[in-house]
């Protein structure tokens, strides 16, 4: 983290995670990704909405972590990906006074068969918005939904990214898109550690899942 508004952001956002019991460890009966892979810890970013003072700080910082890092006067209109991204696309709109879309993961199987919901004008610099980034994939299909469509993307935020998957940052750089979130699981695993959150054999747990995720094997 680069400065003291970053570092800020980081533990807020963190602290928020933890407050909110969104960090979820489940050793014993793993959960799948959307990539496929089997997981001990999940992240439900997705449980933020119902916690208003909360969502309106992570919402404030991430207003100004685009304004910072993006600019002023560098977008058109703010997407969500369906669907967790779609509330915080929303709130993220207002606070930025700019239109606000939706993308669905794939067209609708019927009526105008679109991805994309809303007014997208032809070249509208869209910042896609996530709950959260994993290893990326979800990422890279609703970007390819906006090129497809006419729109230009260079940036997506989401709220949390877990930082240990380097493709995820890769793969989308190499589409030219630079990702922004607010904290990592390296945030979260050493706020939670200095709290106590976890007993010492789950953090060591933890942390050996996010220090080498390939080698992690689920229970037979
Ligand atoms: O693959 P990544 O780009 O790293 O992101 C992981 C995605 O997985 C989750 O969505 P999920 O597919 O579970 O759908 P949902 O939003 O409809 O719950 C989460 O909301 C992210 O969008
Ligand atoms: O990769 C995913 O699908 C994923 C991971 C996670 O921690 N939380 C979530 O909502 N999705």
């Amino acid at each position: 983290m680069s400065d003291s508004f970053e570092k800020e952001a980081a533990l807020a956002a963190a602290s928020i995670l933890l407050e909110t019991n969104s960090v979820h460890f489940r050793p014993d009966e793993p959960f799948t990704f959307t990539s496929g892979r089997k997981s001990p810890v999940y992240i439900d970013c997705r449980r933020l909405i119902s916690f208003p003072r909360a969502r309106a700080k992570l919402m404030d910082l991430g207003t100004e972590m685009i304004l910072r890092r993006v600019g002023y006067e560098s977008l058109d209109a703010i997407a969500g990906g369906e669907t967790a991204g779609i509330p915080f696309a929303a709130w993220i709109a207002e606070r930025l006074s700019l239109p606000m879309l939706y993308i669905r993961k794939k067209p609708k199987g019927f009526g105008r068969m679109a991805q994309i919901e809303g007014e997208m004008k032809e070249g509208a610099r869209v910042l896609l918005v996530e709950d959260l980034a994993s290893e990326g994939t979800s990422k890279i299909n609703f970007v390819n939904a906006i090129r497809a469509a006419g729109g230009q993307i260079g940036h997506t935020f989401v709220v949390f990214h877990y930082g240990i998957f380097p493709s995820s940052v890769e793969s989308l750089n190499a589409e030219g898109v630079q990702l922004h979130g607010l904290t990592t699981w390296h945030d979260v695993l050493a706020l939670a550690h200095e709290r106590g959150s976890f007993t010492p054999a789950q953090y060591q747990a933890i942390k050996s899942f996010l220090d080498d995720p390939e080698a992690w094997k689920a229970p037979e």
